[in-house]
């Protein structure tokens, strides 16, 4: 079983002292009802003894279920940090396409329900390893009694462990799919808190999105889970039903087959029935095992799946200075979006661009032209299909990718602002963060703090500043600003093109400049332009001056 190999993993030692003290502290509760047994059947055991007996099982039962138990807690939560953080890791290791393909709601499914899943799972595992000891201690005692009936009695725990495998192994193919439609119902959810002013807007829309689509994946689910669990009940009591046969044929046709006497009898229908806990707690357990096991194998793909394509490259170590640069290019490189189940195919390039420290480039081009694309090759975020990126003559390898990387600061449209800066903002750097704020006009709005901003509940434009201050912060040789300016006022767009592009350039950066901003296409050193992918004839910033005045 996964879940077990998964605490293995964690601490080999730890499982077997664990699973010892389970076998012992089962093992105690079954000699305690071989005590139990003894002293109502009769024995000539002095009572002195059974009662020292009694004690001391019942002592040893309770010490070693808590030694057990506290052993698998400890390695459990090991087990799930690990694969928290691993998993995590993955995720920013793999390259971003492979990231974008997988889709954010898959990973957001896995990195919570599955793992909470798995969780809840390993929590049965120091349960199910006592009543599996108590169920075993028991059987050896009934061995021990008659193991005439001891036989007769695993003929029928075969039937019912065979049936039970059976009846379950449909419940966990039933499981596995239901885990499949997880998905898509994460799918929804994003959606559903993404969208929220368009579904709340459209009472239509959000009907048939509600109505349909949700719904409709939610009943999916509900049947799937509901199918799985009913297979489930039905074996289980199935089992139990099993159970009571061997009791029936205890009591009424043992007698008139074998010489058995009845206390032999009484002892063993009371060890039979005191099985029927142990047995109900471990079927009752199957299911959410099986749930946990699925929930683990998906983590476990996911993570498989992110780091078979994850990068060699290393950066260099945080805190080392920036790397500098004398000429950045691309030379032929290529990339095409494949979509399975879609014949719309996107292709880049082939694209040849250079840019060098001190230099203002402006990106332009038409919707779909393919601009964030280059943009993510132009920063290594996309490994080129085809061609070369070269920094100062030396192709960029998978090797020095990720240092590659480190020569960038950028804002995407589709930025993320932390809640910290970290580690941007050390508190020698408190009088250059006070500036920037103030530059960007959010001095009375936001306060950083320990490297903590006060607030990121902002305006969007407000927020772009705020990605702005970071990366000033960052303080790299190249930058790149995807349609910064877009959500600016006319004031602050002025500003943004006319003193802050320039200062950059003045201090020696490189900035890449996405823009539709054709009012000040004039600011730029160079100016290329995409269309469908492909760079048209660059156009001079004169002429473009002429154009835009
Ligand atoms: N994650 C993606 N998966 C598949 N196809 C994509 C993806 N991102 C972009 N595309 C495709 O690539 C094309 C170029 O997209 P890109 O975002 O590079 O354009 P853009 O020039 O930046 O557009 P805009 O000005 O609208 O921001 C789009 O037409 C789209 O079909």
């Amino acid at each position: 079983m996964k879940l077990l190999a998964l605490l293995l993993r964690a601490s080999r030692g730890s499982v077997l002292v664990s699973a010892l003290c389970g076998l012992l502290s089962g093992g105690s509760s079954a000699a305690l009802i071989a005590l139990i047994n003894r002293k109502l059947t009769g024995t000539d055991i002095p009572e002195r003894t059974l009662v020292s007996g009694f004690i001391g099982l019942m002592v040893l039962a309770l010490a070693t279920r808590i030694i057990s138990q506290v052993l698998l807690n400890g390695m459990q939560q090991e087990a799930l940090y690990t694969m928290r953080l691993r998993l995590s890791r993955s995720i920013v290791s793999a390259p971003l396409r492979r990231f974008e393909e997988l889709g954010a709601h898959r990973m957001i499914a896995t990195l919570t329900d599955d793992i909470v899943t798995v969780s809840s799972g390993l929590m049965l595992l120091p349960l199910i390893v006592v009543n599996a000891a108590i169920l075993l201690g028991c059987l050896v005692w009934m061995a021990w009694l008659s193991w005439k009936l001891f036989l007769g009695m695993i003929v029928f725990m075969a039937l019912g462990v065979v049936s039970f495998s059976f009846f379950s192994g449909l419940a966990v193919k039933g499981i596995g799919e239901a885990r499949k439609t997880q998905d898509v119902l994460f799918k929804h959810f994003r959606s559903l808190t993404e969208g929220i002013k368009e579904l709340k807007l459209h009472s239509g829309r959000r009907e048939v999105f509600l109505g349909e689509q949700l719904a409709g994946t939610a009943a999916s689910l509900r049947r799937m889970y509901t199918r799985s669990l009913n297979i489930y009940s039905a074996s289980s009591s199935w089992g139990m039903f099993l159970f009571f046969v061997v009791i029936g044929l205890l009591i009424f046709a043992m007698p008139a087959f074998s010489t058995l006497s009845l206390a032999e009898l009484t002892g063993y229908s009371l060890t039979v029935l005191y099985l029927q806990q142990p047995l109900q707690t471990l079927t009752e357990f199957v299911p959410f095992l099986a749930r946990a096991d699925v929930a683990l194998k998906k983590v476990e793909e996911m993570g498989l799946s992110l780091e078979a394509t994850a990068e060699a490259s290393q950066a260099p170590p945080a805190g080392t200075a920036p790397p500098t640069f004398r000429r950045l290019e691309l030379v032929g490189v290529t990339h095409s979006y494949h979509r399975e189940n879609d014949d719309g195919r996107f292709t880049l390039g082939p694209i040849n661009l250079s840019l060098e420290p001190g230099e203002l480039l402006f990106l332009v081009g038409g919707n779909g032209s393919g601009k964030t694309s280059l943009a993510k090759i132009f920063t290594g975020l996309y490994t080129p299909e085809s061609g070369e990126v070269r920094l100062d003559g030396q192709p960029v390898t998978e090797a020095t990718r990720d240092a590659y990387r480190q020569l960038f600061s950028t804002v995407f449209s589709d930025f993320h602002l932390f809640e910290s800066l970290l580690g941007l903002a050390p508190p020698e750097q408190s009088g250059k963060v006070a500036h920037y704020l103030k530059r960007l006009n959010l001095d009375q709005k936001v306060r950083v703090t320990d490297g903590k901003l006060s607030t990121t509940e902002l305006s969007l434009g407000q927020r772009k500043r705020l990605a702005l201050l970071a990366s000033w912060l960052e303080d790299r040789p190249i930058y790149v600003f995807d349609e910064w300016a877009a959500d600016q006022d006319p004031l602050f767009k002025q500003i943004f093109y006319e003193e802050l592009l320039p200062e950059m350039k003045r201090a020696g950066k490189a900035v890449l400049v996405i823009s539709h901003d054709d009012r000040y296409f004039h600011v730029a050193d160079r100016l290329v332009r995409l269309d469908s992918g492909r760079l048209v004839e660059p156009e001079s910033a004169p002429e473009v001056r002429h154009a835009a005045s």
